[in-house]
């Protein structure tokens, strides 16, 4: 099963980009094996201004079709680890091609691209920002790998 972030502006050369990608890597890697992967970054930009409803526009463009859409939001469903792994696990060996993770920007998701989410996760009541939301999808995607081929990274 594919993975795709689609999320709202560049993530430049810095921390965020660095932990990103060694995180994508390692989810790469470890991922192979159990088909996870490839991973695709797909990041959008609106330079017209139009807020929340354009950039939905787009992240919904970057969503391939048929693909799982689960939308990451404060609001959403709080999951352990584990069961997070399970849900990733569930959806590839119902034969879903593509799962696709939505970060909003600012303003946040459109809410008719929410009202499409399979499923919406949290990571917790607090807001973050979108590029440390990254990174923390990004570890957390890794670590699902890592519980699925039974390695010992994830400890409780
Ligand atoms: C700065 S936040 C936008 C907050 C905005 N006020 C809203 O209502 O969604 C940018 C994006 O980061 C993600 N995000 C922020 N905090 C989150 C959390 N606790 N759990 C999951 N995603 C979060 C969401 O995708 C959100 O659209």
């Amino acid at each position: 099963m594919r993975l795709h972030l689609c999320t709202v502006g560049r993530l430049r050369a810095g921390p965020e980009r660095a932990l990103v990608s060694d995180y994508l890597d390692r989810l790469g890697k470890t991922g192979r094996a159990l088909s996870l992967g490839p991973v695709f970054e797909h990041e959008v930009e609106d330079k017209r201004g139009g807020g929340m409803a354009a950039e939905g526009e787009l992240l919904s463009r970057a969503v391939p079709a048929g693909a799982v859409l689960c939308v990451l939001d404060e609001r959403g469903k709080v999951m352990s680890s584990p069961d997070f792994a399970a849900q990733l696990a569930k959806w590839r060996d119902g034969g879903r091609q593509d799962a696709a993770f939505v970060i909003g920007g600012a303003d946040g998701i459109d809410p008719a691209l929410r009202a499409r989410a399979d499923l919406a996760i949290s990571f917790g009541a607090m807001v973050w920002p979108h590029m440390l939301v990254r990174v923390m999808l990004a570890e957390q995607l890794y670590r699902a790998a890592t519980i699925l081929s039974g390695s010992p990274y994830h400890r409780v």
